[in-house]
């Protein structure tokens, strides 16, 4: 079967700071998404993590600091195009044009590999039909996007990732709006690319128990700092959660699986503060 992907990436972010006008939200943050790793940014509301992903992305360009491919190539050298080859991002708030089926807007992900005039994509085809498959829109291929669920359409920008084939993938709260199933379902797809393809992964989770599963490392951003990376042992710790969300956070692990679960622990689920 074709590969979803081209070949593994890597990407190394050193000492970024990103800016809103004169407003520096991030600061000097370093990390990399690394070829066969899921990383997983982790952080409360406000802290940085989707304008961090976008920088990486290209998407925002940092203030100060560089981005660069493993081989130290600065991503500011490449024409839209070749880095459309490279890295492909789910951004949050999409707005899909009018009139498109699911299978139009997921041939959008080929782009790049086209040539300027539009001209033949030999695995075109394929790669499209492998995202429908492994997003599970296959029968929903001829249903216009404007008639979706919102976790429907979730899927179908995925799936338009997912179609460019690229070795870094790079998602802003992929389980977002997902159902269940279906969220399960694309951390196996994200988890599968990773160790079957190599693809180096980043991506933007609230969800610190479907981080601690996913994750092979986890950043944990406040206010715009990275304040721990490492590991999901490492990093997923009472203290840690519990000065970054500001509100106790247990972290238990799973007696069966070995895995981390987290709680938070409000007013209404302490026996102390009930009493
Ligand atoms: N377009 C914008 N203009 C100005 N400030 C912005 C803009 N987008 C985000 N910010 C600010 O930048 C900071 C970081 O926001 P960002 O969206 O990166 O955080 P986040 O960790 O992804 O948050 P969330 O978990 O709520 O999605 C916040 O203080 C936010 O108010």
């Amino acid at each position: 079967m074709l590969p979803t992907s081209g070949s593994g990436d890597s990407v190394v972010a050193h000492q970024v700071d990103v800016a809103y006008g004169r407003d520096v939200v991030v600061h000097a943050a370093s990390l990399s998404f690394d070829a066969g790793t899921v990383t997983a940014l982790i952080g409360p509301n406000g802290s940085g993590k989707s304008t961090l992903l976008r920088a990486v992305a290209r998407l925002h360009p940092p203030k100060s600091g560089t981005v660069t491919f493993a081989d130290g190539e600065d991503l500011r050298l490449l024409g839209g195009r070749d880095l459309a080859k490279r890295i492909a991002m789910l951004s949050q708030n999409r707005t899909a044009p009018g009139g498109l089926s699911v299978r139009e807007l997921v041939e959008f992900g080929r782009h790049p590999h086209r040539s300027r005039w539009g001209g033949r994509d030999a695995d075109g085809a394929a790669a499209v039909e492998r995202a429908l498959q492994l997003t599970g829109l296959t029968p929903l291929a001829d249903r216009p996007v404007q008639a979706l669920s919102g976790g429907q359409a979730q899927r179908v920008w995925l799936a338009s990732c997912l179609a460019q084939r690229t070795g870094l993938l790079l998602l802003d709260e992929p389980t977002n709006h997902l159902d269940l199933r279906f969220q399960v379902e694309i951390l196996d797809v994200v988890r599968h690319l990773a160790d079957a393809e190599g693809v180096g992964i980043g991506l933007v989770l609230h969800d610190l128990d479907q981080a601690a599963a996913v994750a092979d490392r986890v950043l944990l951003l406040e206010e715009g700092r990275v304040t721990a990376d490492g590991p999901p042992d490492d990093v997923l710790t009472t203290e840690n959660l519990s000065r970054a969300y500001g509100i106790r956070v247990d972290v238990h692990r799973d007696p069966v699986d070995g895995r981390i679960h987290t709680r938070a622990v409000g007013r209404y689920n302490d026996p102390a503060l009930r009493a």
